[in-house]
């Protein structure tokens, strides 16, 4: 049965990261890039993710979740945003467990007692081929990027890491604040050595086992939080014996937990936050407000 007409969606966010949760279930149709850039471009709606949750595809998983970034461009991974869908389905069915398929694997996830929610994000891959990089690198947890003058980079030598989406994390001995990922992230986002682009993030060792991250986000910008990022930042930090393997993070937005398991998967555990609700149009992005989420 196809449930054409309007679709409901909730705007959620996953510690600030600004996330729109669509339900797409019982229908054959897909948010549309253009819906996304409608919904990215009003002020009211604007996100930096689209979680689209779809019924299941393979046996043994709740739901497929298809992701969209705000410049209408799909994603492999959303760690904040699988958090927001984890929120939305549970306060819809009174489960706490679900198993999703996504592109870059199955995920499952969980909310706590406490009310936060742990994702398994799969295992994070580190060949220069599945990051992927343009060129190969032997060793992918140093590779050869600079930003800033020749003589005195800004940022430089970062770890690569795939989430199912590609990160290069920039370490820094400064204050995360302190450097102008505002001007860098586009810079590094689109450079030649990412053929998919890339999630860039600065990251600090603020403490034992706990980083400090600010991320510039492929497809979406400076964002207050990025799950996927976090969880690549962790992995990155124990490969170079930055931190262990459980580490506690804080970015703009919140606090986060990643560990990486000795079954080699990487668990994410955060918050999630309900905003409103509304109903909108998966192909044009056209929406309206529930009367009762009415500011
Ligand atoms: N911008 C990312 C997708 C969203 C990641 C982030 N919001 C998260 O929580 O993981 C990408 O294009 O790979």
């Amino acid at each position: 049965m196809d449930m054409s007409g309007p679709a409901p969606f909730a705007r959620m966010n996953g510690i600030g990261n600004e996330i729109i949760v669509a339900d797409m279930r019982g229908r054959t149709d897909r948010v549309s890039p253009q819906a996304a850039l409608a919904l990215a471009a009003d002020p009211a709606t604007h996100f930096d993710q689209i979680m689209a949750i779809h019924d299941p595809r393979t046996p043994g998983t709740d739901h497929f979740i298809e992701i969209l970034n705000q410049d209408g461009s799909f994603a492999q991974a959303c760690g904040n945003g699988t958090r927001c869908v984890v929120q939305a389905l549970a306060a819809d069915t009174g489960k706490d467990a679900f198993t999703f398929e996504t592109v870059a694997g199955i995920l499952n996830a969980r909310q706590h007692e406490d009310g936060l929610i742990s994702v398994d994000m799969g295992k994070p891959r580190f060949g220069w081929q599945d990051i992927p990089l343009a060129e190969e690198f032997r060793d992918t947890r140093m590779i050869e990027l600079q930003v800033g003058p020749i003589d005195a980079p800004v940022l430089h030598s970062p770890s690569a890491v795939s989430m199912g989406n590609p990160h290069a994390i920039f370490w820094v001995d400064e204050d995360v604040w302190s450097y102008a990922l505002d001007r860098f992230g586009p810079l590094l986002e689109n450079h030649p050595l990412f053929p998919e682009r890339a999630n860039i993030t600065i990251a600090q060792v603020t403490g034992p086992d706990h980083l400090t991250i600010r991320t510039w986000e492929r497809g979406a910008g400076l964002t207050r939080a990025c799950g996927s990022a976090a969880c690549a930042a962790a992995v990155a930090a124990a490969r170079t014996r930055r931190t262990g393997r459980s580490v506690s993070l804080t970015a703009p937005g919140g606090q986060l937990h990643v560990e990486w398991r000795e079954d080699d998967h990487v668990v994410l555990t955060g918050a999630a936050e309900w905003e409103f609700a509304g109903t909108f149009d998966p192909a044009t992005g056209a929406w309206q407000r529930d009367a009762e989420s009415a500011a």
